[in-house]
């Protein structure tokens, strides 16, 4: 018997494994109409803010879009990195994919994507696929689980591979904040960052971007790992009982979030003869807006304006040898069975 084999037909790249590292996103510049463009994007997530599309797409593309764009580029722009002309999200982002891609050399091949903004989860898969990945770890870098930040993120990525004739086998990356690396990792940033004080902090508040607290009710676990978040990095740190603290930021509009809120927690702390804080932002894969202007500016300000003396931030694990190597490990496990 003969074998034949077709030649009359495009040659497709495949047999590689490739790595998806999957941000929030950020704009493209501090300034109105391109914050305007990322939040247009973003707000009108589904996943992100649950109104029905009928009452919230008009509340949206009216009063919301007008007066937040402005608001919040005025933010960026106190965070802007002027030298890159980038956001710093972005410089983190970038960064852990080079190094993620040294780090696994011809095992794998590593890209990187926002679920808003460029470049885009398209752009990212699309990329792999060029490459020859047939195998994907999708690696949303969420440490909590939320459906507004590792759903949504993949999502999209089945949404655009709905229009790939030769799909890939994908792994998505579950929270890793009690995974044994996570919370150690945490642990040592906090201790580093630290010793290059002169002083010691009467309490280190451990602050997690908000989600509305019907999202709570309603099944997302965040919080729930949030809160485990603060409990194995008291444990990981052996902290005295009441010196770390827990709140959550960010909160958007009238409705309740998840609390207690970082700025009236920190207003109260202060109000009460709290004079040393330490800050870090455990939810955050990268330093961002949320952590270097709402974190280190404006909470700053709040501290020391009700009385407060000393204040520190202690930056994200971003692509610093400790986040490295939570990042790996946490992709080698997933990928455990398609690594030889
Ligand atoms: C309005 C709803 C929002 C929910 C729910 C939400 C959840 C959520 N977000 C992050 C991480 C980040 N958020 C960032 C910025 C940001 N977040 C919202 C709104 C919600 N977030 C807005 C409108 C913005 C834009 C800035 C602003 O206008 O205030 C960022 C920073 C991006 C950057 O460019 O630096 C991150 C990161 C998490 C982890 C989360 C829930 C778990
Ligand atoms: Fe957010
Ligand atoms: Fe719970």
């Amino acid at each position: 018997m003969t074998s034949r084999k077709p030649t009359d037909h495009p040659t497709v790249a495949h047999g590689k494994l490739g790595i998806l590292m999957l941000s929030l996103g950020t704009p493209d510049a501090p300034t109105y109409g391109a914050v305007r463009k990322y939040l247009a994007e973003f707000l009108s997530d589904p996943r992100v803010i649950e109104t029905p599309r009928l009452i919230w797409l008009p509340i949206l593309h009216g009063p919301i879009l007008t007066f937040r764009s402005g608001k919040s580029a005025k933010a960026y722009a106190k965070i802007w990195d002027n030298e890159r002309n980038e956001s710093p999200l972005r410089t983190y982002a970038r960064s852990q994919a080079e190094k993620l891609q040294a780090a696994f050399g011809d095992e794998a091949e590593v890209e990187w994507a926002f679920r808003y903004g460029t470049p885009s989860t398209k752009d990212g898969l699309t990329a792999l696929r060029d490459k020859g990945c047939d195998r994907i770890l999708l690696f949303a870098l969420y440490p909590q689980y939320s459906a507004t930040t590792t759903a949504t993120a993949y999502e999209k990525a089945f949404d655009v591979m709905r229009d790939m004739r030769w799909m890939p086998s994908v792994r998505t990356v579950p929270a890793y904040c009690d995974t044994l690396e996570y919370p150690s990792a945490l642990a040592a940033s906090v201790k580093d960052s630290l010793a290059g004080l002169d002083w010691e902090p009467e309490k280190i508040l451990a602050s997690y971007h908000s989600i509305p607290r019907s999202y709570w009710d309603k099944g997302d676990p965040y919080p729930c790992h949030c809160f485990k978040t603060s409990r194995l990095l008291g444990d990981a740190l052996d902290l005295p009982e009441g010196k770390l603290v827990t709140s959550f930021q960010s909160r958007v509009g009238p409705t309740e979030w998840v609390q207690p809120y970082t700025d009236k927690t920190v207003e109260q702390m202060a109000k009460d003869g709290v004079k040393k804080l330490a800050v870090l932002a455990p939810a955050f894969s990268q330093d961002c807006l949320e952590t270097l202007e709402e974190i280190n500016m404006e909470l700053r300000e709040t501290f020391l304006e009700h009385g407060g003396t000393h204040f520190h931030y202690i930056p994200c694990l971003n692509d610093t040898e400790q986040g490295m190597w939570v990042l790996e490990s946490v992709a080698r496990n997933e990928l455990k069975g398609w690594l030889s």
